[in-house]
């Protein structure tokens, strides 16, 4: 990279250096005028006659009062006679931009020196209306760096992307989170396309060159080839990587993105001043800034607050990670839904972030398809994840799992792999305090352990959840009214929460609900019992002691508990085996799974298990499951052949001829798979565990030749 270098006098001049050297340097962004000063014309020594020079000199003042004795500018630091470097420059430009310590904005159309009637400046207006937003290669230069300043024509500064953030956000369209440093790949490709549509640039190629670092990919540059062939070339390439993405995901289309928003939304959205404790903890400082140290695993109890703290770890480690150029994927397990409780979806999710993040990464996915079978999937993907982690171009790299208890199928194998991963990925995992993780993690050169149940822990715990029950309180209606009954229910929840966020959420839904009025609240948080089984026991009782609906709510409880996947309500309604009038209609069923207390929860109308610890509790309830779970799984397959038989009949969806294209396929309303859809994927793996526990060996061996043969 070429750079100018200031010296005491003043006086600057260019210097090349190699790209393992590059000192800290600031970076302009400006529109082209006349008279700009070439490299020709600094290598001449004739620049300080041009108009443009004006320019050079502010950037190398602005870059030393902020401390930096470097800077670089696109008219003078790359010599466009050199096809070679043209095109070198033109590739690696997103990335000088976003490793400059500052870039400066020079806006020659907007004056602080301009008044309006009533005597204030007007340059927010000239700032709305100027040329610098109108260009196509400052989109790159408004996205890539950290910190961007913007400057008047006098020099003088207007504020930073932070502090207008808002106006850029109207004047561009662009979204907030991309203006704050959210990874571009988690932005649609026709979003991230509509940013450029009103933006010109001199040579109309360039509106598809400016866009290689915008989304990652790069092709040849062939100035005079016109602007349609080129962002046709720049699409088939996006569309190729997309594809190949697409094919990875088609096996199981999780994102692990959309997966944490879900669950953020799920757990009740997430608190900052709940999590912020562990930037302060010794373990996690040194993860976080010791290059020696590859791992930090963080244990701890149902209910201690893992999984949101690593949700939170993400969202305020992935701005200054993408920011310096690093990669951070992630993937939450959950053993309640089949699709995301094997290792196998562990290393699907992080190749497929890993890959959106760094789109060279996707040489190392193969070919052919992504192997149905699991043996063969586990043999494909780990060599793809463990290619990708020792690929010498691999940026920094942070890989974050959540919940490795909850992956019930080969988490040893997952576990081997990330003890044994090459040595420049660091790694954050977190699980419940399990005796196979714990031998397989425990502690050894490069690994640290956080607990959240150790002493020193505990109290910063206990702290956040004080936060946590204070931000949930004061977001209560029906205590608004009363400071002094508020301090009370605030007080005794403190005493009793016992270092147990669940146990917290689950008392203030309790509190939240419609029927609860502002004077039953001391009565609730004193009667629940502290711990989080105990707990359960009293919201089992009350579901028992129903007069009538208490039989329906365990059948339906039954259900939810050893399903493999959510259900939507028409089938947890069909498979609890209800009555015709609450079965034929959506919301009796509704109604009838409010009834389960907080064990259950809906949404969009699926019917999620409130936590991992109240399916472990339900599982072991003999109340539950009188018969035993092989009885309860044998039930379930009978009754997903008889709904079958019922339900299935020859061509439902009107398709006609065997072959017609399934992406064509239109669903009838109203769907005649609705009640049933779930059974006709699942009816067998039902049948496969009602079978004992001592013969679900050759089962599993049954399933897998049973899907090679398909
Ligand atoms: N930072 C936070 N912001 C908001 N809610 C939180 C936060 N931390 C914990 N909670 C609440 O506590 C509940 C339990 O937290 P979480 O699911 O993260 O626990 P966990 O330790 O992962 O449990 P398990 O090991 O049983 O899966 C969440 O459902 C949520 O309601």
């Amino acid at each position: 990279m070429r750079l100018l270098e200031r010296d005491d006098t003043g006086d600057f001049h260019l210097k090349d250096l190699p790209s393992n050297a590059i000192p800290p340097y600031a970076i302009l962004s400006h529109t082209w005028g006349d008279e700009e000063v070439l490299f020709k014309d600094l290598v001449d020594g004739t620049g300080r006659k041009n108009a443009g020079y004006a320019k050079v000199q502010f950037c190398g003042d602005q870059a030393w009062r902020d401390g930096l004795k470097h800077f670089w500018i696109d008219t003078c630091c790359i010599d466009k006679s050199d096809a070679v470097e043209l095109q070198h420059a033109l590739n690696s430009m997103f990335q000088w931009y976003r490793n400059a310590t500052k870039c400066y904005v020079y806006l020659t159309d907007v004056s602080t020196r301009k008044w309006d009637a009533d005597g204030n400046s007007g340059w927010e207006l000239a700032f709305r209306t100027c040329r610098w937003f109108t260009r196509g290669w400052t989109l790159q230069e408004l996205i890539a760096p950290t910190i961007v300043e913007f400057f008047s024509k006098e020099c003088e500064r207007l504020g930073d992307k932070k502090s207008l953030e808002r106006e850029i956000h109207d004047i561009t369209g662009i979204p907030l989170k991309a203006l704050q440093g959210r990874p571009l790949s988690d932005f649609s490709i026709a979003e991230r396309m509509a940013w450029i549509e009103k933006r010109d640039t001199k040579f109309e190629e360039d509106k598809a060159y400016s866009l290689f670092g915008i989304f990652d990919v790069h092709i040849p540059v062939i100035y005079g080839e016109g602007k349609q062939k080129a962002l046709k070339r720049l699409r088939d390439k996006i569309r190729e990587d997309y594809l190949c993405l697409a094919k990875l995901w088609s096996a199981d289309p999780r994102d692990p993105h959309h997966e944490k928003e879900r669950i953020e939304l799920a757990k009740g959205g997430l608190l900052a001043d709940a999590y912020r404790w562990v930037f302060d903890n010794p373990e996690f400082r040194q993860w976080r800034h010791n290059s020696e140290n590859r791992l930090l695993w963080i244990k701890g109890d149902p209910g201690k607050g893992k999984t949101m703290l690593l949700c939170g770890i993400i969202d305020e480690l992935e701005q200054p990670i993408t920011a310096s150029g690093g990669n951070l994927a992630y993937f939450f397990c959950q053993a309640t839904d089949s699709r995301i409780n094997s290792a196998i979806a562990v290393l699907r999710g992080l190749i497929y972030l890993l890959a959106r993040r760094q789109p060279g990464l996707l040489l190392y996915l193969p070919e052919n398809t992504y192997a149905s079978d699991d043996a063969m999937a586990w043999v494909v993907l780990s060599k793809v994840l463990r290619r990708m982690l020792e690929d010498p171009d691999l940026k920094e790299t942070y890989l974050v799992i959540d919940a490795l208890d909850e992956c019930v199928i080969d988490l040893p194998k997952l576990l081997d792999f990330v003890v044994i991963s090459p040595g420049r990925v660091k790694w954050l995992l977190s699980s419940r305090n399990e005796v196979l993780i714990e031998e397989k993690l425990k502690p050894d050169v490069g690994r640290t352990r956080l607990s959240l149940e150790l002493k020193a822990n505990a109290m910063q715990v206990s702290h956040a959840i004080d936060a946590y029950i204070d931000g949930k309180l004061s977001g209560l209606a029906s205590l608004q009214d009363d400071t002094s009954l508020k301090n009370q229910v605030r007080d005794i929840l403190h005493q009793k929460a016992n270092g147990t966020f669940l146990w917290v959420a689950l008392v203030i839904q309790e509190l939240s609900e419609d029927d609860v009025e502002s004077w039953h609240a001391l009565q609730i948080v004193e009667e629940v019992p502290s711990g989080l089984d105990r707990m359960y026991d009293r919201m089992l009782n009350e579901i028992s002691r129903y007069k009538r609906d208490s039989e329906f709510c365990r059948r339906i409880l039954l259900v939810a508990t050893v399903a493999y996947r959510p259900l939507y309500l028409d089938e947890i309604g069909s498979l609890s085996e209800l009555p015709e009038q609450i079965v034929g209609s959506t919301e009796n069923i509704r109604k009838v799974v409010a009834k389960c207390g907080s064990f259950l929860t809906i949404r969009e109308d699926k019917i999620y298990l409130i936590h991992q610890s109240a399916k472990d509790y339900l599982s072991a309830s003999a109340l539950i499951f009188p018969h035993g779970a092989p009885i309860a799984h044998r039930d379930i397959c009978a009754r997903s052949l008889e709904l079958m038989l019922q339900k299935l009949r020859r061509d439902m969806y009107g398709l006609v001829t065997p072959g017609f294209p399934i992406d064509q396929a239109r669903t009838p309303e109203p769907d005649p798979l609705v009640t049933i859809r779930y059974s006709c994927v699942f009816w067998v793996d039902h049948l496969r565990d009602s079978i004992l526990i001592k013969t679900r060996h050759n089962a599993t061996h049954w399933m897998r030749s049973r899907r090679s043969l398909n």
